[in-house]
């Protein structure tokens, strides 16, 4: 990965460990919110992914490409794949039991993406540093262990609840995960 040195973890930063009361190791991850572009069942083009945790620590998720998906006729558009790859790092944030959000993200694009592709996503952690999270992700064509398309890094930031509620809806964050409070 092309990798800059704001999305390059510091020598201070550690991995992540499996937290207590997280999901089992091969557990299905759900959405974070039902409107969500990247991840809600309820968005009508959305990119519905859904991911599993083999671990944890990382994640595993499949985006299969359609018509809507397209920047050229017949491949991927690379915003779209850039989403996917935010997406699954916002999907392994979501393990560490806190809010983060994508503060940099840096996409390398290797090969194109034809539709119809079923791209077989994984991200983890290089390392966390106070509030800062240094993500990696890649995206193979047609298996686990196809040709990598797209490989992206990131740095996330993790914010408090207010964050949502100053910017956003968090009373809607809230009414889907009741674990989440704006004050607590
Ligand atoms: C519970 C529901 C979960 C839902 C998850 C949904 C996730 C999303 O939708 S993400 C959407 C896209 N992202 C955003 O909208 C974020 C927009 N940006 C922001 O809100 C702010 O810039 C934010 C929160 C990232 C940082 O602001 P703030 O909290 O004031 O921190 P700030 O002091 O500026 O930065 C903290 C540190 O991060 C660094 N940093 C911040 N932004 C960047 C960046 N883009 N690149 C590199 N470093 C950065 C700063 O330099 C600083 O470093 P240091 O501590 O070493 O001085």
């Amino acid at each position: 990965m092309t990798r800059s040195a704001l999305t390059t973890p510091p020598p201070d930063a550690v991995l992540p460990r499996p937290l207590p009361g997280g999901p089992a190791p091969g557990a299905t991850l759900g959405s974070h919110y039902s409107g969500c572009f990247g991840c809600g069942e309820d968005h009508p083009t959305g990119l519905r992914l859904t991911a599993v945790t083999p671990d944890g620590v990382t994640v595993v998720a499949t985006f299969t490409v359609g018509t809507a998906h397209q920047g050229a006729p017949g491949l991927a558009h690379g915003g779209v794949l850039a989403t996917a790859m935010d997406e699954v790092i916002g999907m392994l944030v979501w393990l560490f039991q806190r809010p983060y959000v994508t503060a940099r993200l840096e996409t390398d694009y290797l090969a194109p993406v034809p539709v119809g592709t079923v791209l077989h996503m994984r991200a983890w952690c290089n390392g966390m540093s106070g509030r800062k999270a240094y993500l990696e992700a890649e995206g193979r064509i047609g298996s686990p262990d196809g040709p990598v398309a797209v490989r992206a890094a990131a740095l996330f930031i993790e914010v408090g609840m207010e964050h949502f509620a100053e910017h956003g809806d968090a009373q809607a964050i809230i009414d889907e995960h009741h674990e989440y409070e704006v004050n607590p």
